[in-house]
């Protein structure tokens, strides 16, 4: 709980005043206003969290948060979960998706076994498990409320260390088999919508997949009742430990003053958690892209962001956020190095 308090203290607002100067300044450049829409929207974010009109991103870093689900006994996904551990080597040995767009983006990649259910050992895997997968959510708790806490913790640990490391803006990632099940579960305690407009087909499930999925996570909210007025009471009753670690990952970023790009479908119900335990995190966060969920769109409009990106993409792993990244650059430079309307002799707007 220390690291968590630690955390929570620290989280502050954006700076005004540098996100007025980013205003002014967005607003001379030789375009007409706001002609560059999202750009100046993260132009004028990155100076309100950096306290700076011209912050320089040096490091990007990709944390992806591994898990495993008790609830894909129910089969909910459309793979065995086997896959998780196999995809953490993958990543590790530099051949998944994340891996080429990690290196497009020029961002390091570190991952975490929060609780995978198997054993997993490579050199570069970060080992953190707080239990071997969470219990089958449509009969019970995830885990206990000290675990939610530990994985919360585990993704604070993971953010600070990558921090103090010099990385100057994280992405999330995630990895695990059956996590679009919780990740539906956070969303429906939060959002009046039906389920059947919530939950989507995941690693591509089919129609009697969906059936199974939509009763499991109905059971699991009607058995657990999880209250949303407490969102680490909600984590540790229908979500999972990746999840808890990537809310801990955004709120330790937070806490530092490092905006944070938040990828897919897995990684925004990690933002709900973090957001619904300290609303101020939502300031450092950056929506990346819209994710082919059908659920996504819920979850961004409750924390109140925009994507930038809408690709069709449902991988997870960080992917959308290591493309993400090459936006926040473009937008740092355009604020840097554009020319104002004096300086390039253009003359301003008529009225
Ligand atoms: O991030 C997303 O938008 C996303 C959407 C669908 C699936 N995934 C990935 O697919 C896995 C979960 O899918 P499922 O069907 O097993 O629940 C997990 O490893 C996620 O990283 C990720
Ligand atoms: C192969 C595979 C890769 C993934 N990456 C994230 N989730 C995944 C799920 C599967 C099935």
């Amino acid at each position: 709980m220390k690291l968590l308090e630690e955390a929570l203290k620290n989280i502050g607002d954006l700076d005004e005043i540098s996100m007025k100067k980013a205003k002014e300044r967005l607003d001379n450049l030789t375009k007409p206003r706001g002609s560059l829409g999202i750009l100046e929207d993260l132009a004028v974010k990155m100076a309100g969290i950096k306290r700076e009109l011209y912050p320089k991103i040096k490091n990007k870093v990709i944390t992806i948060m591994a898990g495993d689900h008790g609830v894909v006994e129910e089969g909910v996904s459309a793979f065995p979960q086997e896959v998780t551990p196999q995809m953490i080597l993958n990543f590790l040995s530099g051949g998944a998706g994340i891996n080429v767009l990690a290196r497009h983006a020029g961002a390091k990649i570190v991952c975490v076994d929060v609780g995978t259910a198997a054993d997993v050992f490579h050199p570069d895997l970060i080992i953190k498990k707080v239990r071997r997968g969470t219990d089958n959510i449509s009969r019970g708790p995830a885990m206990t409320r000290e675990e939610a806490i530990k994985a919360i913790e585990v993704g604070i640990e993971t953010a600070w260390n990558e921090i103090d490391k010099g990385a100057d803006i994280l992405g999330t990632g995630d990895m695990g088999i059956g996590n679009t099940t919780p990740s539906s579960a956070i969303l429906a305690v939060y959002s009046d919508e039906p389920l059947e407009k919530l939950v989507g087909r995941g690693t591509g499930i089919n129609d009697e997949r969906l059936k199974l999925k939509i009763k499991a996570i109905n059971r699991a909210l009607e058995i657990n009742q999880p209250d949303p007025n407490d969102p680490i009471g909600v984590l540790s009753k229908v979500g999972g430990l990746e999840i808890g670690a990537i809310a801990g990952c955004i709120l330790g970023a937070a806490s530092r003053r490092i905006p944070v790009v938040i990828d897919g479908f897995i990684s925004t119900a990690g933002a709900i958690i973090a957001a619904k335990i300290e609303p101020l995190c939502t300031n450092y966060m950056i929506a990346s892209h819209s994710s082919e969920e059908p659920g996504h769109k819920t979850m961004l409009k409750l924390l109140g962001l925009e994507p930038m990106l809408s690709m069709r993409m449902r991988l997870g792993e960080g992917t959308g956020a290591a493309l993400a990244f090459n936006l926040v650059e473009a937008a740092l430079k355009i604020i840097s190095e554009m020319a104002t309307f004096d300086e390039a002799g253009v003359s301003g707007q008529l009225e």
